[in-house]
């Protein structure tokens, strides 16, 4: 019943938004109409369009030229077309690739070089097929969703909403969008409802008011004040992990919105009371009013009213258990001890057995104890780094055996929280150096912290400036991209000294690089913009980049490339390795490795061998019945 009711509304809005389309259509075509008489029967014949012309014939839509004098035509000097070259989207930092372990789920913009026939689509759309249920790639703008589509759902939902149904009656009949998002990932009508509100926390429900204003079309009902009731499902927890995965995690990167640290991490939802209910009035150092939570005891707890303890409530107690009711008591729009009576309720079996304050670790960690470092890991456990050990030391993480630790800038042990004790590039016994220790290691001074940066830079005496922050500081020399021997090449617009930064390889940053699309356009259009990283990742400056990627090779190459660590990531900095004077084309000497590919068709070959293979041994695999041992061979022979 719910469901026919849901249909009946969406069927009619829907056909309410689309009434107007007949009437319009008819009134275009009306005033595209003109009095020109219809062409007679033998002369439409040889018209491509014979059949129409004797319903409608249109205005002539050139502008009138008579009375313009025209000029004698212009023989125009033949302009030799400009070779092929690869445009990219310019960027001064790595960005992460769309496509990557984390997103698979990209679909591709649209199939480069279609119209010429050596370029054989199916290879370039082969890593979109390899998704599972996708074997139809659909170019991007062949699944974007229609806008007048969502209009249409959001007036049904508020048409619903009028009509008494709740989101989750709504929701349960599967006939809009669904509105659980941060389970599914999957665009619900009701997550697009929030990305347009502005939302309140306060009980006693997720008010939520919708204040885009929608297209104005005739049947559309305007928003009466009806807020609308967001799932219970979408939490304070939910948000906040959803928010996470768009937030650097790492405390010293300096980038805003940075791009290229992604990770998964999730709120822990089971965070346990450290505090009972004594130790917490203990802990307010005074009551915030006369009906603080402080001045009742355990016996005179009343029941809060159940219809308030919402689920951003709950969550809310729940993420921060041991925090003051009182500070509590602002974000849930309750009083504090309403959510004292709430948290009493929530942790019943845990709290009156949890410990008192001064059980409890105080924040100083005390005198350095090896259990403190066993935490010590990677933020991005899944990053391979080349340079060095991780973290496997046996001092604490601010006196790193020389040269060889990494972890103090990508730990999330105790003391990275509390802070160095000893910044990185300094002596841990103070001690001078004739080499920076971050240098010694190939990682960049955290210009927040170095203190020969921090002391000596900022008295602008020549000298004393710390070199070492040179990707950091982005202190680029400017450069020019010219038709070169081969294709395109960066060109110096200054004068650059031996040793001197050039600028940062930047481009996309790729895991499992392998046989993706990428890899094919690479081979097919000969250029290759592709830099290893380290072990694990690859820069691809094809799409996105900046003068660097026009950077040519040439083995009495000027210029030599440094991977660095910098705020837990590997950047690629360029140096000059001699003088350059101005005007100059830059080289560097991409290596062995770069030009031992074969040519485009050897690519293709390897591949199609690749291919029968694979279908080759999935063949064996199937014929038994999955029942496939190794060695089942020799079994049958003995
Ligand atoms: C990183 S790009 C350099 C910029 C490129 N010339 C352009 O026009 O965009 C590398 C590509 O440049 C070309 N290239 C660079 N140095 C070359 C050389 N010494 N010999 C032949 N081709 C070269 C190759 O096509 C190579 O894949």
């Amino acid at each position: 019943m719910a469901e026919e009711r849901i249909l009946d509304t969406y069927r009619s809005v829907w056909n309410g938004f689309y009434s107007w389309e007949t009437e319009y259509s008819s009134e275009v075509i009306a005033s595209l109409a003109t009095d020109t008489p219809a062409q007679d029967a033998s002369s439409a014949e040889d018209s491509c369009f014979s059949q129409d012309i004797d319903i409608l014939s249109f205005r002539h839509l050139k502008r009138p030229i008579s009375g313009i004098p025209l000029s004698p035509p212009r023989v125009l000097p033949v302009v030799q077309a400009h070779s092929r070259y690869q445009a990219c989207a310019p960027s001064n930092q790595n960005v992460m690739a769309k496509r990557s372990n984390y997103n698979p789920f990209v679909t591709p913009l649209f199939i480069p070089f279609a119209d010429e026939p050596r370029f054989q689509s199916k290879y370039f759309l082969e890593e979109f097929l390899q998704d599972s249920d996708y074997t139809d790639p659909k170019l991007r703008w062949q699944s974007l969703p229609d806008p007048d589509f969502e209009i249409i759902q959001l007036q049904t939902l508020f048409n619903l909403r009028k009509l008494g149904y709740t989101v989750s009656q709504i929701d349960a009949e599967m006939v809009l969008p669904q509105a659980e998002m941060p389970d599914t990932d999957a665009d619900g009508l009701l997550w697009a409802c929030e990305q347009r509100h502005v939302s309140s926390p306060c009980p006693p429900a997720l008010r939520v008011t919708i204040v885009r204003d929608l297209l104005e079309w005739p049947g559309m009902l305007r928003n009466t004040g009806d807020d609308v009731h967001v799932t219970e499902k979408w939490d304070v927890i939910s948000r906040v992990d959803s928010m996470l995965r768009q937030f650097c995690p790492l405390l010293g990167c300096i980038q805003s919105a940075c791009p290229s640290h992604v990770h998964d991490r999730k709120l822990n939802r089971n965070i346990r009371p450290m505090l009972n209910n004594d130790s917490l009035r203990q802990g307010a150092k005074k009551s915030c009013n006369n009906m603080c939570f402080t001045l009742e005891s355990d016996d005179y707890i009343e029941v809060a009213p159940r219809e308030l303890m919402t689920k951003d409530v709950i969550s809310l107690i729940k993420l921060l258990p041991d925090e003051l009711p009182c500070h509590l008591a602002g974000l849930c729009r309750l009083s504090c001890r309403d959510v004292f009576a709430y948290r009493s309720e929530l942790f019943s079996s845990m709290i009156f057995s949890g410990p008192i304050r001064s059980d409890i670790p105080s924040h100083d960690p005390g005198p350095p104890d090896k259990s403190w470092f066993r935490d010590c890991r990677p933020v991005n456990p899944w990053m391979e780094f080349t340079a060095g050990k991780v973290c496997d030391h046996e001092g604490p993480c601010h006196k790193p055996t020389r040269g060889e630790c990494h972890c103090y800038i990508r730990c999330t042990c105790v003391w990275r929280r509390t802070g160095f004790k000893n910044p990185p590039c300094q002596a841990s016994n103070g001690e001078k150096r004739s080499k920076c220790e971050c240098q010694a290691a190939f990682r960049e001074c955290d210009p927040e912290m170095c203190p020969c940066y921090s002391r000596k830079l900022c008295t602008g005496i020549k000298g004393y400036c710390c070199a070492n922050v040179s990707l950091q500081q982005g202190r680029i020399k400017p450069l020019d991209v010219a038709a070169a021997q081969y294709g395109l090449g960066a060109f110096t617009a200054q004068y650059i000294k031996k040793g001197g930064f050039i600028g940062e390889y930047v481009g996309e940053i790729y895991y499992n690089y392998g046989h993706t699309s990428r890899a094919y356009l690479n081979r097919y259009t000969g250029l290759n913009y592709l830099f290893d990283l380290n072990r694990s990742q690859a820069l691809d400056a094809l799409t996105v980049g900046n003068e660097t990627r026009y950077l040519n090779h040439d083995e009495q190459c000027n210029v030599t490339a440094s991977a660095w660590l910098v705020n837990d990531e590997h950047r690629i900095a360029y140096y000059a390795t001699k003088s350059v004077a101005k005007n100059k084309e830059l080289f560097l000497d991409y290596g062995e490795r770069y030009w031992a590919e074969g040519s485009f068709e050897d690519y293709l070959a390897e591949r199609e061998e690749r291919k029968i293979s694979e279908e080759g041994q999935e063949r064996i695999l199937g014929q038994d019945d999955g029942e496939f041992t190794y060695g089942s061979d020799t079994a049958e022979g003995t």
